[in-house]
């Protein structure tokens, strides 16, 4: 009798527990984790960067110990707690391993580690690997690193990581973002972006740095201060074309400055843009601190990276904004590593979306004749 009514209490308890964890829950939790980690991670990096710990990659772009010591951290936890799951992310050991000397591999298993073995705080799960004693060899972390070397693709589950997104802004002193993202069947299921220079508050610059944004589809879009772990809600506020304002790349090389112009004048907006580096543009759109992203191609035949836009769609999305590129078409997250050909990124909200995408295809076809 008594069995039986532990069975019965059993059962109950088991079941309310699976109907009440909304689905990507675990995902989720881990996600924030590795993102406040590698925010820590990547900050004091940047407090202590001194030179030759940037190198220069085949693409001319600038990778620093930072963002190999973070995609280890987060490719090691990812692994720990999904270990089936494959990682697209944007760095690969491949130049640490060939290094004469060790200063920079010593230097990220040093970081890695220091982050693994940080003590356990809200939300942290001894079993992804990370806490008092969980240090991991320099040959398992280099793994790690090239455990983003995954191709990606249409089918199953898997992890996009930018470890540090904007890495020149983050050379600058500026803005740059930790990114991660889930995608299942080619569609954002988690991203999470980490902005450690980012002030909480958009209306006080001054004010407290450093916010994690969280979406989970159909969950909404959340924001979290680094310093804690309150969530608030975020829903972008209704702007009119007069209202409006634009998020840009700094990089004039990233994206035209030139075609926003054309857009910007074709949509009569008058407030100048705002140019920030990273996806910290997406969790900005998504709490309104602009209208409008635009990221418009600069004609070099420069491929997106899946890495570079997943979590922030997200985001958007569930904040209730539309991503689409300059054709009104969705981001294709399952064509590879790349969003194949580059159409451009247009970001807004659902009031004003339609109005902005007219304004793009006016300007890029005007200039496509020119
Ligand atoms: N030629 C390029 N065109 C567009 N984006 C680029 C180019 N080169 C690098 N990027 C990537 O653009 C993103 C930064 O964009 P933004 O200008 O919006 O800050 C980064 O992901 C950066 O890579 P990385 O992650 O290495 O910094
Ligand atoms: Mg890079
Ligand atoms: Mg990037
Ligand atoms: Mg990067």
């Amino acid at each position: 009798m008594h069995n039986r009514l532990r069975l019965i209490l059993g059962i109950i308890s088991r079941s309310s527990t699976t109907m009440s964890t909304p689905p990507f829950a675990s995902e989720r939790q881990l996600a924030i984790s590795a993102v406040r980690r590698a925010c820590v991670l990547t900050s004091s990096v940047f407090n202590k960067l001194v030179k030759n710990e940037t190198l220069t990659k085949g693409d001319k772009s600038p990778v620093t110990v930072g963002d190999y010591a973070a995609q280890a951290l987060i490719s090691v936890m990812l692994t720990h707690a999904f270990p089936a799951d494959p990682i697209v992310g944007e760095e690969d050991a491949a130049e640490l391993r060939a290094e004469e000397g060790k200063t920079l591999r010593e230097r990220i298993i040093e970081l890695a580690n220091q982050a693994l073995v940080s003590p356990l705080v809200e939300g942290d799960k001894v079993e992804w690997g990370i806490g008092p004693g969980q240090t991991k060899t320099s040959a398992e972390l280099l793994d790690a690193i090239d455990r983003g070397n995954y191709n990606g693709g249409r089918i199953g589950r898997m992890w996009t990581i930018d470890p540090i997104d904007g890495t020149k802004g983050f050379l600058r002193g500026e803005q740059f973002a930790v990114c991660l993202s889930l995608l299942v069947d080619a569609q954002v299921q988690v991203g999470i972006i980490g902005c450690p220079n980012l002030p909480f508050d958009a209306s006080k610059p001054e004010g407290e740095r450093g916010c994690i944004f969280v979406a989970v589809r159909g969950q909404g879009c959340h924001q979290i201060p680094l310093s804690s772990y309150t969530e608030t809600r975020l829903t972008m506020p209704t702007f009119t074309p007069s209202s409006l304002n634009f998020l840009e790349s700094v990089e004039a090389l990233h994206s035209s400055h030139s075609t926003t112009d054309t857009i910007s004048s074709i949509l009569g907006i008058t407030r100048p843009p705002v140019r920030m580096d990273s996806q910290a543009k997406y969790g900005c759109l998504a709490r309104g601190d602009g209208g409008l992203y635009l990221r418009m191609p600069t004609g070099v035949g420069y491929r997106e990276k899946i890495w570079d836009h997943a979590p922030g769609a997200l985001l958007v999305e569930e904040a209730g904004g539309i991503v689409t590129d300059s054709r009104g078409l969705p981001l294709d997250f399952g064509l590879g590593r790349t969003l194949g050909e580059n159409f451009g990124v247009v970001a807004a909200g659902k009031a004003v979306h339609a109005a902005v995408l007219d304004a793009v295809q006016q300007a890029t076809g005007a200039k496509a004749k020119a």
